[in-house]
């Protein structure tokens, strides 16, 4: 069998696509030492001693694996060991630690049909993310492969002949994962990149690439597959099994889906982000399955080695993953939950999403960076503040304070992220705008920079304009500056909506000149009744009385969220958001 056929006949036997990553990370080894202090024992200096403890720190880390392994094995499609926490063990002991556990995969658990084979034990995917030249390459793969590896990741970007070696020639049964748009934040900065004259980012090329180098290995090193036989009023013979799939973080949704689109439906995806990255588990199955819902490995580490009862935890993963499977087959892959961003969003309660063990899932990863970056620079502050309204508020936003250029370029990344990340974008993916419209003053640079994000980030090339707020009756005239709106579907950008006048006022300008406006996007949405005595806020009022979304990076709910995870703030801060959320709140 083949590495991806591995996974395939291993993930239908025991219904799962969940993948469990071996990550000892030193923070969580000392309950797998012997001697309880042996772990931060550092008093003893000479060689022996070294040596004994390296050993010692090598044994925790195997004893940490196999207890995973041990108690997650029946729920797991495939294990995926990361090579760079066995080499920090020292080359030896971490090579020997790791083909030990790798062992262990393979030996002790076979498939348990008594028929002698190991049809369909769990594969392992060594997580080495290796690249260089072919000659290089070959000396790579035989050091992995020697260790007991069925697969590994791969980085792409040195090309075919980097990748070869792992695919081709006696290794033709192997397969790779190669990284396409990785679940980090700074992925941004390479693979989202867009491509002169092409439609799309490097990560849609590397998604493409990746069918055609499998198909290019087979021409190369042909597997022995059953081919059909050749009548000539028969189905032709299935394709033979791909030897390259895709990393796409789970971290980026819309990014997964874009890839799914761009590899095509046989491609299997290794999407990691689940658990300590902050991914969300259904987001990341609607974006990442195939058509027949499969083709999909959700990799979790930490999420489940930190948990009380790796196994139970498993098993509640690949119960998620399985649910998510099931209901996107019932009702399409975007009808059971709302988007995150929206008005009706924002009145929803962060704490209803609360699944009772502590965690939520209110909060994407660029949400909890805008917040990050807020509070870094000094724009979103807690304390005691009275607001316009009259309000005591436990927090303020002030977007003026953006106010250099590294703090505008993360501004705008956030706003484009929760633009595609919301009703804006339809089913294929496609944004329902033409121009984003910045009204004046905040608007204008606020459109600007949201503008060249959604091109940066997202390969997105929308019109940009704004007003001004006295005419000119010299150059070019007018109050309009920037691409025509006329006819067009415009985007509203602004910075927070308070009364919402601003933005009545620039619906009635864009209305005069046959504009349509089809959305509002803000940063904050404080999600506060405007008065006591009406259940709506600003926001929702805007979104009422024009009939279109308004979207926001984040809203109270969400700040509420990250105070309630980030214990530094204070219990006393919590409290007061709380107490403010539930007097003023919708
Ligand atoms: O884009 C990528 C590629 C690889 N990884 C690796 O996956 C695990 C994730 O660990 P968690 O504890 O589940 O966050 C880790 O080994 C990474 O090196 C990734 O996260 N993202």
């Amino acid at each position: 069998m083949s590495f991806f056929e591995r996974i395939a006949a291993r993930s239908e036997s025991i219904n799962s696509l969940l993948c469990v990553g071996l990550d000892p990370h030193t923070s969580e080894l000392a309950p797998y030492y012997d001697r309880p202090s042996a772990s931060d024992d550092n008093d003893d200096n000479d060689d022996d001693d070294v040596d004994r403890r390296d050993e010692e720190r090598a044994e925790a880390a195997y004893r940490f694996c196999a207890r995973i392994i041990d108690a997650t094995y029946p729920h797991v499609a495939c294990y995926k060991p990361n090579a760079a926490f066995f080499e920090a063990l020292g080359h030896r002991r971490g090579m020997s630690t790791l083909r030990r556990v790798i062992e262990r995969i393979h030996v002790r658990h076979g498939d348990g049909d008594g028929d002698g084979d190991d049809g369909d034990r769990a594969p392992v995917l060594l997580d080495v993310k290796r690249g260089d030249i072919g000659s290089t390459a070959e000396a790579y793969a035989d050091a992995c492969y020697e260790l007991g590896a069925d697969g590994v990741t791969l980085s792409p970007l040195m090309g075919w002949d980097s990748v070869r070696p792992f695919v081709t020639g006696k290794y033709s049964d192997r397969g790779a994962f190669v990284l396409c748009k990785t679940s980090n934040p700074g992925s941004n900065d390479i693979l989202a990149l867009p491509l002169r004259g092409e439609d799309g980012a490097l990560f849609e090329r590397i998604a493409r690439l990746a069918d055609e180098w499998s198909r290019r290995a087979e021409t190369e090193s042909p597997s022995h597959h059953p081919a059909a036989p050749s009548y000539s009023s028969s189905p032709s013979p299935p394709p033979p099994p791909p030897r390259l799939g895709l990393v796409v973080g789970a971290t980026d949704p819309h990014a997964l889906s874009r890839a799914r689109k761009a590899a095509g439906e046989r491609t299997w995806i290794l999407a990691p982000g689940v658990g300590a990255q902050g991914a969300d588990l259904d987001d990341a199955c609607r974006a990442g399955l195939n058509d027949d819902g499969t083709c999909l490995l959700v990799p979790v580490s930490r999420g489940v080695s930190s948990a009380s009862d790796p196994g139970e935890e498993a098993r509640r993963l690949k119960d998620g993953i399985n649910a998510a499977r099931a209901a996107i087959a019932k009702n399409g892959r975007r009808e059971e939950k709302g988007r995150r961003t929206t008005a009706a969003a924002a009145a929803r309660g962060g704490d209803d999403d609360d699944d009772g063990g502590g965690r939520t899932t209110t909060m994407a990863p660029y949400q909890r960076e805008f917040l990050e970056f807020s509070l870094g620079e000094g724009v979103l502050k807690f304390g005691s503040f009275v607001l316009k309204s009259g309000r005591t508020s436990p927090y303020f936003f002030n977007a003026g304070l953006f106010s250099s250029g590294s703090a505008l370029h993360k501004l705008g990344r956030s706003y484009a992220s929760a633009i595609m990340d919301s009703e804006l974008v339809d089913e294929d993916g496609k944004v329902k705008f033409d121009v984003v419209f910045g009204p004046a003053y905040k608007g204008i640079s606020l459109g600007a920079v949201v503008c060249a994000a959604l091109y940066s980030d997202f390969g997105i090339d929308a019109g940009f304009a704004y007003n001004r707020k006295e005419a000119k009756n010299h150059g070019e005239g007018g109050i309009l500056v920037g691409s025509s709106m006329t006819g067009k579907r415009v985007l509203i950008v602004d910075d927070v909506i308070t009364a919402g006048t601003a933005i009545r006022e620039s619906y009635d300008l864009l209305g005069s000149i046959g504009a349509t406006p089809v959305g509002v996007a803000i940063a904050l949405d404080r999600a506060e009744r405007v008065s006591l005595d009406d259940p709506l806020s600003a926001v929702q009022a805007v979104a009422r009385d024009m009939a279109i979304p308004v979207i926001s990076i984040v809203a109270l709910p969400q700040l509420q969220e990250y105070l309630r995870l980030s214990p530094g703030y204070g219990e006393d801060v919590l409290k007061q958001v709380k107490e403010y959320r539930s007097k003023y709140g919708v």
